[in-house]
């Protein structure tokens, strides 16, 4: 399997390769040359599958033989071994024709941990066979760095910096990315918001002279094709337990880097029938406005309910765009370019392929609390201000009758307990016993100014030798 930039000027790579690197040479997202493909028979046996092997079954032909088989079976088994529920995503019917997929049984609470905990497996395998040391940097809005944390702290090989926005992540975010001990962990709280701490990493990415000539920087964000390959396999997953590949689906996704919904799009690019791929957004509504108007432009980034949705630099909008746009690099580079000098306007036939399977809705903060408060009173069912974002907006997005809508349950409430309070529930979310005594944990954590340099000196200092 070849990774190809969506820029069409970095040189293609093989999997290992893509997996320890980042944006592309030519400031590119990293995504494979050809997908693989399953035919009705085959996703209908996939029914059959636990949790492990069906992700065996979906990531095996991108990995390739960069791993053997055996090898890579072994990393997966152990990789949702420690997940909560048997299940490892269970769906709970919330209405007639509303599923969730709870993605929040992991060891940090939220959707990231099925593909960081791979990805820390996958690094940690790869790095000890090559003798290799990496530096990997990564930004957070509140759920990638606990997951990347989480998910690299057994490795030797890895210094982790994560940038969070100071001040802007939930209390329980910050906590289990602060409290987590070892040397080569690193939480920097940047005076500035995501999109600055997002910026900063892609610009460490673009000029890497900061670091050591023997260190690699790796990225744990979306940007990282890994992160995606692992996101496919829950909607093969739930599709099929719903009765895919005879009965189609839809999904409505919580969406912010659209890294997670993108998982979606491959999916059915793969074979998976799905009606309907649905955009939800929070206030921060880039994507909204793209799917509406064709125009994608930068907005100011507004504080929310949803922390970790608060971004409005989109990145994974751009592999999405490179099929529209009929995989040609250079028109993508183009477009990219003009977005980094203000609005651009997509063309009329690339919104027209969009729209055949995405639709999108904007949930505002107060929509957010009403559908916490309506799915509470209706089922005693508890939703995190994410997840009740792709409620809502699979409630009101235009699916034909009889199709079945799943919406991805991003994260666990109680992350955000200030939400669920303002949302007037009348029942508090608790901790998972692992991280009952989180408060009482001692905090290290680095506050930088919101500059660039800044942030690259303080990761060139605190490099373990
Ligand atoms: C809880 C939660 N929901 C939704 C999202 C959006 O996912 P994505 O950035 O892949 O669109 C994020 C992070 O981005 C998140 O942490
Ligand atoms: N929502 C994320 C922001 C980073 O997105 P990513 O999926 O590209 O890592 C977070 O919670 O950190």
């Amino acid at each position: 399997m070849k990774y190809i930039s969506t820029r069409g000027q970095a040189p293609a790579l093989n999997f290992e390769d893509v997996l320890l690197t980042g944006l592309a040479a030519d400031g590119g997202l990293y995504i494979p040359e050809t997908l693989p493909t399953f035919s009705a028979e085959e996703i209908a046996a996939m029914a059959e599958l636990d949790y492990p092997q069906l992700a065996q079954k979906i990531i095996a032909p991108f990995v390739g033989d960069c791993i053997p088989e055996a090898d890579l079976q072994e990393i997966l088994q152990d990789t949702y071994a420690d997940f909560r529920h048997d299940a490892v995503a269970p769906m709970v019917q919330i209405d007639s024709n509303q599923w969730v997929l709870e993605l929040f049984h992991g060891p940090t609470l939220a959707f990231k941990d099925f593909a960081l905990q791979l990805l820390g497996r996958l690094l940690d395998y790869v790095l000890e066979r090559k003798h290799q040391k990496v530096v990997i940097m990564g930004a957070t809005s509140g759920d990638t760095g606990s997951a990347a944390i989480e998910g690299c702290k057994r490795c030797n090989n890895i210094d982790i910096f994560i940038l969070h926005p100071h001040g802007r992540v939930s209390d329980v975010q910050r906590k289990q990315m602060t409290t987590v001990a070892g040397d080569n962990i690193h939480n920097l709280a940047v005076q500035g918001n995501f999109d600055d701490c997002q910026a900063m990493v892609k610009a460490s990415f673009n000029d890497r002279s900061f670091l050591p000539e023997d260190r690699s920087l790796v990225a744990v964000n979306s940007i990282n094709w890994a992160r995606i390959m692992a996101q496919i396999v829950y909607y093969f997953y739930s599709a099929v337990a719903l009765g895919a590949p005879a009965r189609k689906v839809a999904f409505s996704v919580p969406t912010g880097n659209f890294g997670d919904i993108f998982a979606g799009y491959l999916a059915h690019k793969m074979g998976l029938p799905v009606e309907r791929l649905i955009i939800a957004t929070n206030r921060n509504d880039v994507l909204h406005r793209v799917m509406t108007s064709g125009s994608y432009g930068r907005q100011p980034l507004e504080h929310s309910l949803s922390p970790s949705m608060d971004i409005t630099v989109s990145s994974n909008f751009e592999r999405l765009l490179f099929d529209l746009y009929q995989r040609d690099g250079a028109a993508i580079a183009g477009l990219m370019s003009d977005f980094d000098n203000g609005d651009v306007h997509f063309n009329d036939e690339a919104m027209a392929a969009a729209r055949e399977l995405f639709s999108s809705q904007r949930v505002s903060d107060e929509e957010t609390c009403a559908q916490m408060a309506a799915t509470w009173d209706s089922c005693e069912y508890m939703l995190d201000p994410h997840s009740a974002i792709g409620v809502k907006a699979a409630a009101d997005a235009d699916v034909p009758a009889g199709v079945p809508v799943i919406t991805l349950a991003t994260a666990h409430p109680a992350k955000f307990p200030g939400a669920v309070a303002e949302a007037g529930l009348d029942d508090e979310p608790f901790l998972p016993h692992h991280l009952r005594d989180l408060f009482d944990r001692p905090e290290r954590c680095e506050v930088l100014p919101n500059e660039l340099g800044a942030v690259q000196a303080f990761v060139a200092e605190n490099l373990n030798a």
